[in-house]
């Protein structure tokens, strides 16, 4: 039952409950952002747009629900929540949906509402990450894209999936405008500040495709870079998550500009909605996650068809990757953990 904040109505309250978000952690899909939410919402200016973790307001896990131009004063609504819960408007309030980075609309609506809007990105290992959706929708019956993946292995998975995003990639080159700068190294192009149809078509391959596409982060960061300055974006990987939690969290502190504040120590090593249990708010701990598959426990992993279609992955990824680490090396992003250039440069 919505209580009294949620059933609030945004033309009865006072202008400053209105005040559009300051930030929003975009993404990416199953990258430790349940992890960095439970901890830091409990920081007194950073605050969340209820009524749970991800609102999904401007776009869903299915692109075809994109939503870029979905009920303003409703949003307002449930922008207000945590300020009239909290009976005051001097904090952070931030949309925590997952699914905004690969939704090609979502920069524009978020610089819409604010330009000086802080984007906050955590990303993981590409391959770790398609891994972990495909776990999870396996594992699940009921979640959205378990019938892509319910007669599948991993490897038959990969197969399959690879051959449809390049063919569809393919097939968007074909009406790229001739003669542009379509390097890797080309100014950032945008939905509406430079993305031409072929670029369009190519964003969509990658948003259209949750499990595997949604790994292939630059062409997603390219449209927030050319919607967003650099230093309003902050990208945070999942290593230092996992290494430092405290220390990514004073990272992000530092962004939003609030001042340190002392999180519960016992909650910050714990492990939001892992593998083991999938759910925004359970926690397990370290040793309680077991690997999907590790080199130590099979040694002869690279022969087998899970070691084949890792090897498939890194060789379809790389050319997205080497951007990011271009990217990092040029400090348009932080350093990116050194076992991507290891695999990937
Ligand atoms: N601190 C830390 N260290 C290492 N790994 C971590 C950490 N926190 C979360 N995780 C892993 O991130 C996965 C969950 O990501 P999200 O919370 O972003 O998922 S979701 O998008 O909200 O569904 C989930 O991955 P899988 O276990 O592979 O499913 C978590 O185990």
């Amino acid at each position: 039952q919505p209580g009294p904040h949620e059933d609030a109505d945004p033309l009865s309250l006072p202008t400053e409950y209105l005040q559009p978000i300051t930030y929003a952690v975009v993404g990416q899909q199953k990258s430790g952002t349940s992890t960095l939410w439970n901890n830091i919402v409990f920081h007194p200016h950073i605050k969340w747009v209820s009524p749970s973790k991800e609102i999904f307001y401007f776009s869903n896990d299915v692109p075809s629900t994109t939503l870029c131009d979905a009920d303003l004063i409703g949003y307002q609504r449930q922008m207000a929540v945590q300020r009239l819960k909290n009976n005051r408007t001097d904090m952070h309030v931030g949309d925590w949906s997952t699914t905004y980075f690969s939704c090609v609309c979502c920069p524009v609506v978020l610089r819409t509402m604010n330009p000086s809007m802080k984007i906050i990105v955590v990303l993981r290992d590409p391959i770790q990450r398609t891994l972990s959706r495909f776990l999870e929708q396996k594992r699940n019956p009921g979640f959205t894209f378990h019938d892509q993946v319910a007669n599948h292995t991993f490897a038959s998975f990969v197969e399959e999936e690879v051959g449809k995003v390049e063919k569809c990639v393919q097939h968007a080159g074909r009406v790229k405008t001739r003669g542009r700068d379509n390097s890797p190294d080309r100014p950032p192009r945008g939905w509406g500040a430079g993305m031409d149809m072929g670029d369009w078509l190519e964003a969509q391959c990658y948003a259209r495709s949750n499990l595997l596409g949604w790994s292939v982060y630059d062409i997603f960061l390219e449209n927030y870079m050319a919607h967003f300055p650099t230093k309003q974006i902050l990208v945070l990987y999942t290593n230092e998550l996992a290494t430092a939690t405290l220390a990514t969290m004073r990272k992000v502190e530092k962004f939003l500009g609030v001042e340190p504040y002392s999180y519960d120590e016992e909650k910050a090593v714990l492990i939001f909605n892992s593998r083991e249990c999938y759910h925004w708010h359970c926690a397990k701990s370290r040793n309680e996650i077991r690997e999907a598959r590790s080199k130590e426990r099979d040694p002869m992993l690279d022969a087998t068809p899970f070691g084949q279609a890792s090897a498939r992955l890194v060789k379809f990824f790389r050319p997205h990757m080497r951007r990011l680490i271009k990217w990092a090396d040029e400090g348009k992003i932080s350093p990116v953990p050194q076992s991507w250039k290891s695999t990937y440069a």
